[in-house]
């Protein structure tokens, strides 16, 4: 069975444990506490395979003042950005986390593919004191390679369902070509050392 571990980043109130909690129990809630750091766990089947998920739910952080990504950056396989459209600076704060991200991803993974992140525009039955329009979110997306979707965790389960399933999907597909990578690098350094042991012995015959 597969582990597929993800992350939810984004500013405070921005409807991080709001989006997480319509995907894994359809329902809205309009309070969650946020002082505290939350693991959800739920076990789901997707196109016909079983995985355990794991959504790390940090607690509310200001991410101008302080690096959000220490800790799960490394632990995640994946990340679930979020920002409100009726706030701007919760914009600009997510183009800094996909940034962070980046950064931090590229000093772990030389040369590895990009991590599967999906940026999220909550709060889109708000779109009567919108600050953000759909282009910026989408053009945003297409600048940090990342799967894009608008959606209203009041209002709406199925695009969260959607979003959430295109992202796993993403990441199950990243995971398998990072192990494809890994054996095939692996199998090209165990040929190069056999060849170099019998290459120079049949050499020296
Ligand atoms: N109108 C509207 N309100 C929402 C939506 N999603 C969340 N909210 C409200 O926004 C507020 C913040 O939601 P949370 O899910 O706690 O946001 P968060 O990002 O987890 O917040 P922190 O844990 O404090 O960082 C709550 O009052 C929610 O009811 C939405 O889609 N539409």
């Amino acid at each position: 069975m597969n582990d597929v571990k993800l992350a939810l980043l984004g500013s405070e109130g921005a409807g991080k444990s709001a989006v997480l909690v319509r995907f894994l129990t359809k329902r809205f809630i309009g309070e969650y506490a946020s002082n505290a750091n939350s693991l959800y766990q739920k076990r789901l089947s997707i196109d016909g395979r079983q995985l355990n998920l794991e959504v790390f739910d940090p607690c509310s952080q200001n991410v101008e003042t302080r690096c959000i990504l220490e800790e799960p950056v490394d632990w995640a396989d994946g990340f679930v950005v979020v920002y409100t459209i009726s706030d701007h600076m919760s914009f600009l704060n997510a183009k800094n986390i996909l940034q962070q991200i980046r950064e931090s991803r590229r000093e772990t993974c030389k040369g590895d593919m990009d991590v599967p992140v999906c940026l999220v525009g909550n709060k889109q039955d708000l779109c009567h004191s919108r600050q953000v329009s759909e282009e910026e979110g989408r053009s945003l997306a297409l600048e940090y390679r990342c799967i894009f979707q608008e959606v209203s965790a009041a209002e709406n389960y199925l695009d969260i369902a959607n979003l959430f399933t295109r992202l796993i999907r993403h990441v199950m597909e990243h995971m398998k070509h990072r192990s494809e990578r890994r054996r095939y690098s692996g199998s090209k350094s165990m040929a190069k050392l056999i060849n170099n042991m019998f290459g120079k012995r049949r050499k020296s015959v």
